[in-house]
């Protein structure tokens, strides 16, 4: 088993002090080369969770380590995107890609700046378009450039926040084939909080459910064991007997302050899909 890239023990999160915390006792690695996708419901605290393995904010309680040293701030080796692509207007797509690389402390000189934007561009098929502006681009365009940017920094680990939740079906999909192809190409590892089933089961090598109240890790599937490497067919039938083992453990943790819920114990993964990202269409009966 190789050392863990990431490694998170036992972290909590109050937001506020008496307030209840959002998670507890949250254990969580990601190794090297590894795709971990992170599902839960609305609300359970996966944005947060991921702010706190990015050094965004601090626990309060527990312990993050990147290589084995305690995560104060964004680690060098770590890029961070986010469902908002969050682009500079006034950079071209070529300044957007390298915002960041300029940075003293990371001490590159202007001939690796631009050789890492132009692989970067390249990598993510903007290469012919590096001298346009954001609101020349269309939204998958505009993530392309938001992996390009992370790429750029020749991350180890990258983390994503529902990167593609704004895109239409087809262009996420591609996503998740480019995201996959590039974190393999670069032997990096990648940690994706999505509330999409289906993405998580075609991009990842293993999936964490976050659920109960306070949250918790309450559930883990390897499906590089099986379902074989990713990204994968999303009609493997094998897929959908997991998706529905998936959506039955969501069902089972679900909050029971969830809105409209009354989807406590007992309740079918039919019912979760109707407020869970999935396709009730393609969920087999469940016993
Ligand atoms: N800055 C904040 N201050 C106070 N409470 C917050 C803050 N950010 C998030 N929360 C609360 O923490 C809980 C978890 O929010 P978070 O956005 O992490 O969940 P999530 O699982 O990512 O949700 P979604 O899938 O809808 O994006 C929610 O109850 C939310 O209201």
């Amino acid at each position: 088993m190789p050392t863990p890239l990431l490694a998170a023990r036992g972290l909590a999160l109050n937001y506020r002090r008496g307030a209840p915390p959002v998670f507890t006792g949250v254990d969580l690695t990601v190794r090297p080369r590894e795709i971990v996708a992170l599902v839960g419901e609305s609300g359970c605290g996966k944005s947060s969770l991921l702010g706190l393995l990015a050094g965004l904010a601090r626990p309060s309680a527990g312990a993050i380590q990147f290589r084995g040293t305690p995560v104060q701030s964004t680690p060098g080796e770590v890029a961070v995107v986010f469902q908002d692509p969050c682009l500079l207007p006034w950079l071209s797509v070529e300044g957007n890609a390298g915002f960041g690389l300029g940075f003293r402390r990371l001490g590159l000189p202007r001939a690796e700046r631009r050789a890492r934007v132009a692989a970067a561009l390249t990598d993510v098929g903007l290469a012919d378009h590096a001298r346009r502006y954001p609101h020349q681009l269309s939204g998958g365009m505009a993530q392309r450039l938001a992996l390009a940017r992370a790429l750029g920094r020749q991350p180890a680990l990258i983390l994503l926040d529902e990167p593609f939740s704004a895109l239409d079906a087809i262009t996420r999909e591609a996503m998740q084939a480019l995201l996959t192809e590039l974190v393999h190409r670069h032997a990096s590892a990648a940690l994706l909080v999505t509330h999409d089933i289906d993405e998580a089961l075609r991009v990842s090598d293993r999936v964490l459910l976050m659920g109960g109240r306070p949250a918790g890790i309450v559930g883990e599937w390897d499906l590089v064991d099986a379902l074989g490497p990713a990204p994968r067919e999303r009609h493997l039938p094998r897929i959908l007997g997991l998706r529905a083992e998936i959506l039955d453990a969501l069902t089972r943790h679900r909050s029971p302050a969830f809105p409209g819920a009354g989807l406590g114990a007992g309740a079918s993964a039919r019912d979760a899909a109707t407020s869970f990202s999935f396709d009730p269409i393609a969920l087999p009966e469940t016993p």
